[in-house]
């Protein structure tokens, strides 16, 4: 099997450290920019984990330039505003066996990718992951915390089941769920509000949960996202807020999301997927989004909001 892993950052250099550090495996090709794939190729790839350090040895590393072989399964770590670009130039290494799968947050990812490669949906296997992982330099990937939990899932039994015996033997915490959709919007329902109001007030999770005024807006925020999923007939609940707030407490208490340590560094971000997409997602319904349309001005207020 040629399983391809397609952004070499926080999230793709997690699962490709994990998955070449397993002895059976199949090849596996992290697939770069040329800036990239010359660092990992003079230095290997180090995963840093607490006081741990791994480096493994890459063999197939290629950039975006190369020509890449037909790949079985390809794993999509990238952010959304590299997305489409990064997808055409590999688009012949994709064939209409390919099965894919995005990690990315957002709810609207399967679709963009479908749109840019013309896809069969079938081809997509929504997913998700649950982590905190950050890229150091090209060849250094942190993970800070959180733990690491992948879950995939749709309606394509057969491909799920490939998915299933060819991951298996890999260190990945891999979780299967028919109703992959529900999981998309419990996971936007937690990184979305989060990433959101701890961006608008320069906090950390930590920092967060000790402010029970901030954590009352961020209530607010998760409520607007419940009506927007009620709507699209996705079945979220006032269960699934407390579940969230549950689940920021095993976050490390200096953790911060992606989108805050992009825009903290003035770099482009994901803000078009994680807030845009409510807004107008709630102007398209016709839903009330106001705490939404406030903490975005409250954002673009603080940063120079690079899109
Ligand atoms: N980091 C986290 O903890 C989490 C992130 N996510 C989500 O996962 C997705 C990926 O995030 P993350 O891993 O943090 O992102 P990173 O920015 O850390 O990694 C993305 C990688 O893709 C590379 N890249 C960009 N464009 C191209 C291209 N055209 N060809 C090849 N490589 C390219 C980047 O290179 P360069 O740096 O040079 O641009 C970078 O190495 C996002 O949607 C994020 O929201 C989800 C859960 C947690
Ligand atoms: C909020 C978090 C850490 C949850 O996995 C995340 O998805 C991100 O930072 O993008």
């Amino acid at each position: 099997m040629k399983i391809g892993i397609l952004g070499i950052g926080g999230i793709g250099g997690f699962i490709a450290s994990k998955m070449l550090q397993s002895k059976d495996k199949d090849e596996i090709i992290l697939i770069t920019k040329e800036r990239q794939k010359r660092a990992i190729i003079s230095e290997g790839l180090t995963l840093l984990d607490g006081d741990k350090s791994e480096k493994v040895h890459v063999i197939d590393v290629v950039s975006t330039n190369d020509k890449i072989e037909k790949l079985d399964i390809l794993f999509i770590a990238i952010k959304s505003y590299d997305l489409k670009e990064s997808l055409k130039n590999i688009r012949s290494s994709i064939s209409d066996k390919t099965l894919i799968i995005p990690l990315l947050n957002g709810i609207s990812i399967k679709n963009i990718i479908c749109d840019t490669l013309n896809l069969s949906e079938r081809q997509v296997i929504d997913g998700c992951i649950y982590i905190i992982s950050n890229k150091i330099n090209d060849s250094t990937i942190r993970h800070v915390g959180g733990p690491g939990r992948i879950i995939i899932g749709g309606e394509n039994q057969t491909a799920l089941n490939t998915l299933q015996t060819v991951l298996e033997k890999y260190d990945l915490d891999i979780g299967y769920h028919k109703d992959i959709k529900e999981i998309l919007w419990k996971k936007f329902l937690f990184v979305s509000p989060i990433s959101a109001i701890s961006t608008a007030n320069g906090v950390t999770f930590g920092a967060l949960q000790d402010d029970a005024y901030l954590m009352i807006q961020c209530q607010s925020l998760m409520e607007e996202v419940i009506l927007i999923a009620k709507k699209l007939g996705i079945n979220l609940s006032h269960e699934d807020i407390k579940n969230t707030i549950e689940m920021l407490k095993k976050f490390p208490y200096e953790a911060k999301s992606s989108f805050q340590l992009d825009i903290e560094k003035n770099q482009k971000n994901e803000k078009n997927i994680l807030i845009d997409d409510v807004i107008s997602l709630g102007e398209k319904l016709d839903l009330d989004v106001i705490n939404y349309i406030s903490i975005n001005q409250q954002i673009m207020d603080r940063y120079l909001c690079v899109q």
